[in-house]
């Protein structure tokens, strides 16, 4: 049987197979999905592959990857590499299945997770099996493949390796700020408290060394055990550079006394790159009194809050959470007319994640999405990716899936990563670097409009032309004032002004402004949104000019 077939039982062309450490890759498409298929011991496992890119051009993709990005709501161990995740998944797999030999490396790891996996309890492989297997999850089928990636990935060591390959990843896709979250857990089996968790995240930000990573501008090296400069790690490193800033996330199983814990740390490495807390994990479990004390305790101490709201219907708590007013919300998929309203009218920005809405069946698809109706009236929005890992996604392709389902531009896609600045929870100068990164990216990608002129109206080759005369005439008449010696000939006068004329001619198209065989009107529509001009370039002969 083919392995499109088994896995995802559609009909899928093959690509290509790729065979490696006994581990077969088949890349399949079909016109909805592409996939990679894995087989491992028998088992086949399919993994979406950047789904929106299904939606997009392949060259708005690439134009949404050269653009400077904002990423305001991603989650750390959703993040992680399909490689590193489906090498670990797979080992795991391959456990239940098999006797392994505990010589090699991959086996101690592969032993390592089963006991894991037996000792905690909460997971039984049979429950989490079909889970795995399969692509498109469910909001409730996501977090369990959480509580299935966390056995994998939670002792320091992989916690320090996933955070360094999460920022090179958005580094890669050209995201210069980002605003990492991820939950402190304490792990008792692996000797790790919620702050040995944390310092294990920072040290992997640390140990980025691909691109320049700007983690706190107030680095406090003597007070903070494990903490050294940033500086360091800018030497001999390229041109890139990210800023990273971490925001403490509170899982909506904990305990009110686990969440005053987390706040507790995130304010004690207020200096450290924490810049903020966040309510998440699945919103069918927990009470929202139960993280309220925490929540207004990191009020008071300055921390910004940003809260997971409306993921499923459930107006009482939404409308508890608007009232508290946090500084952004993520998702608002669930939200009642009135709820709706009351978010506009208090103007909270919401951190809309696309793919993991339409993949978790939260909304039917992109074009129903409220993206939409948040864009339109300028609802302020970020568009953020959630689980690169999870949903196979990345900022870029987030972009380019909200420029094919709602239809923006080169411009507006840029307006909207820009806009993103405004709603960062890091304060001081990085603010103005952010804007004077996008200042820069705005004159690179070219994106400056150009303004036509009309005929006919205002700003027309009518006016253009009498304010040229005006100016031989002046020019002329100046001439005859200052020359005592000889009157100048009309031949000297029209030869002076017309080499004038051309300078000044080169030096408007220089600026981009208009020069007569530039000036437009408007019968054909050309491609500057809002406006529907006939460029005279190639009319030009006709003109006597
Ligand atoms: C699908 N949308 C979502 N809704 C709510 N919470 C989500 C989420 N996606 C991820 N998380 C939260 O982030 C944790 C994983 O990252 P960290 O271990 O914290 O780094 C998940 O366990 C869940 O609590």
């Amino acid at each position: 049987m083919a392995p499109g077939e088994l896995a995802l039982g559609g009909n899928y062309r093959l690509l290509s197979k790729l065979e490696a450490r006994g581990v077969a890759l088949w890349l399949v498409v079909s016109e909805k999905r592409a996939a990679v298929v894995c087989c491992f011991t028998g088992i086949f496992k399919e993994v979406d592959v950047l789904f929106p890119l299904l939606c997009c051009k392949w060259r708005d993709m690439e134009w949404c990857v050269s653009m400077p990005k904002i990423e305001l709501h991603a989650h750390l161990n959703g993040s992680i590499r399909d490689s590193t995740l489906l090498y670990a998944e797979l080992s795991n797999l391959a456990v239940s299945f098999h006797s392994f030999s505990a010589n090699t490396t991959e086996s101690t790891f592969s032993w390592e997770l089963a006991r894991e996996l037996g000792e905690k309890g909460s997971i039984v492989f049979s429950d989490v099996e079909h889970v795995i297997l399969k692509s498109d999850r469910a909001l409730n089928e996501v977090f369990k493949m959480f509580d299935l990636i966390h056995i994998i990935t939670t002792d320091h060591k992989t916690v320090a390796r996933i955070t360094k390959e999460v920022i090179e990843d958005f580094a890669a896709d050209n995201v210069v700020y980002l605003e990492l979250r991820t939950t402190p857990k304490r792990n008792d089996s692996k000797a790790m408290s919620k702050r040995s968790y944390v310092e294990a995240v920072l040290e992997g930000i640390r140990s980025v060394n691909s691109v320049e990573v700007d983690l706190s501008g107030e680095l406090k090296t003597d007070a903070f055990a494990h903490s050294h400069s940033v500086d360091g790690l800018r030497n001999g490193i390229g041109s890139k550079k990210i800023y990273v800033r971490l925001l403490l996330s509170i899982d909506r199983r904990e305990t009110t006394e686990a969440a005053m814990e987390t706040v507790e740390l995130a304010v004690e490495l207020k200096d450290f790159g924490v810049v903020g807390i966040d309510l998440c994990g699945n919103p069918n479990v927990g009470q929202w009194l139960t993280f309220l004390p925490a929540l207004e305790f990191a009020k008071k101490q300055g921390l910004p809050i940003t809260l997971h709201c409306g993921e499923v219907p459930n107006p009482v708590e939404i409308r508890a959470m608007l009232d508290f007013l946090p500084k952004r919300i993520g998702h608002a998929c669930c939200l009642e007319d009135e709820d709706w309203k009351l978010l506009k009218r208090l103007e909270i920005p919401v951190e809309i994640c696309l793919t993991s809405n339409i993949k978790t069946e939260t909304i039917a698809s992109a074009d129903v999405h409220h993206f939409a109706d948040l864009y339109k009236p300028n609802h302020p929005l970020i568009l953020c990716t959630d689980d690169t890992g999870v949903f196979s996604t990345s900022l870029s392709a987030e972009y380019a899936l909200a420029s094919s389902a709602f239809g923006l531009g080169k411009r507006e896609m840029f307006q909207l990563a820009q806009k993103a600045v405004d709603f960062i929870f890091a304060s001081g100068r990085v603010n103005e670097d952010l804007k004077a990164i996008f200042a820069s990216a705005h004159t690179r990608l070219n994106l400056w409009t150009r303004v036509p002129l009309e005929v006919g109206t205002r700003g027309t080759m009518g006016s253009l032309v009498k304010r040229e005369i005006d100016y031989f005439r002046k020019v002329e008449l100046e001439l005859a004032e200052t020359s005592s010696q000889e009157r100048p000939s009309r031949w000297v006068g029209f030869r002076f002004s017309m080499s004038n004329w051309k300078r000044k001619k080169r030096r408007r198209r220089s600026n981009g402004i208009c020069s007569v065989v530039e000036v437009v009107h408007g019968d054909r529509l050309n491609d500057i949104p809002g406006f529907g001009y006939l460029n005279l370039k190639v009319d030009s002969q006709r003109y006597d000019v």
